[in-house]
């Protein structure tokens, strides 16, 4: 059984956004893992700031807290781990900079690139494009959840499906065993971001159980 929660939400820093906001719509319906992950725009300063207020509410909902690219953030902030990609610290070295216990995810979007994550440190994957999305551009096509699902086929570790997911789409991540799905624009952008939050907890609470692994 995975202990990595299965609701994670991805801070939108982009203008216009209330960052805190839907962090707090997001943890009150039970989001477990909250990922502050700053425009490249946004100053390390700010960053911090952020992370360390996006941390304490955290704390006080019992969730985990991730940065996404700055690991000195991570770090200076006290969060539980950080998330890296293709541009960003090899995983190796994103390893022995976090250290043995930190949280560390992982992007991949194909098996060979998963196993290798694995084997360099990784203990969870970020796996997309799921779906198409806006929220980022310069990335190849969506996967589909049949692709989310060749690499759950090919690691141990959990899968968090990551691009386009919304409520109805993150049944069928599930479903291709996703441990988790992570979403910005679904959350961010919502007219009502406390429904959409209470939609997503829906949703995982009507999942089928995942196999013990
Ligand atoms: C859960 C999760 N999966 C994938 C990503 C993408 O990380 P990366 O490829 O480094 O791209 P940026 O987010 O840094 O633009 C992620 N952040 N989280
Ligand atoms: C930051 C990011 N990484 C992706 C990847 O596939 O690596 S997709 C993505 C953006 C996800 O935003 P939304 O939930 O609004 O589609
Ligand atoms: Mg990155």
């Amino acid at each position: 059984m995975h202990t990595l929660g299965r609701l994670h939400l991805v801070t939108d820093t982009r203008p216009g956004r209330d960052v805190l906001g839907v962090v707090g719509h997001a943890l009150a319906a039970g989001f477990g893992v909250v990922q502050v992950r700053p425009e490249d725009a946004v100053t390390d300063r700010e960053a911090y700031e952020l992370t360390v207020r996006v941390l304490a509410l955290c704390r006080a909902a019992g969730a985990t807290c991730l940065v996404n690219d700055r690991l000195h953030v991570a770090l200076a902030a006290g969060a539980d781990g950080a998330h890296v990609g293709a541009d960003d610290l090899p995983v190796a070295a994103a390893r022995r900079v976090l250290g043995p216990h930190a949280i560390l995810g992982a992007t991949a979007r194909d098996p060979v690139t998963a196993r290798r994550a694995v084997a360099d440190g990784a203990t969870y994957l970020g796996v997309g494009p799921a779906y198409a999305t806006t929220t980022k551009t310069g990335l190849p096509d969506a996967i589909g959840p049949a692709g989310v699902g060749a690499v759950v086929s090919a690691v141990e570790v959990p899968v968090v499906a990551i691009g386009g997911v919304t409520p109805a789409r993150a049944a069928e991540l599930f479903a291709a065993g996703a441990h988790a799905v992570a979403v910005v624009g679904a959350m961010s952008g919502a007219p009502d971001p406390a429904a959409a939050a209470a939609g997503f907890a829906a949703v995982l609470a009507a999942a089928p159980p995942e196999p013990a692994r």
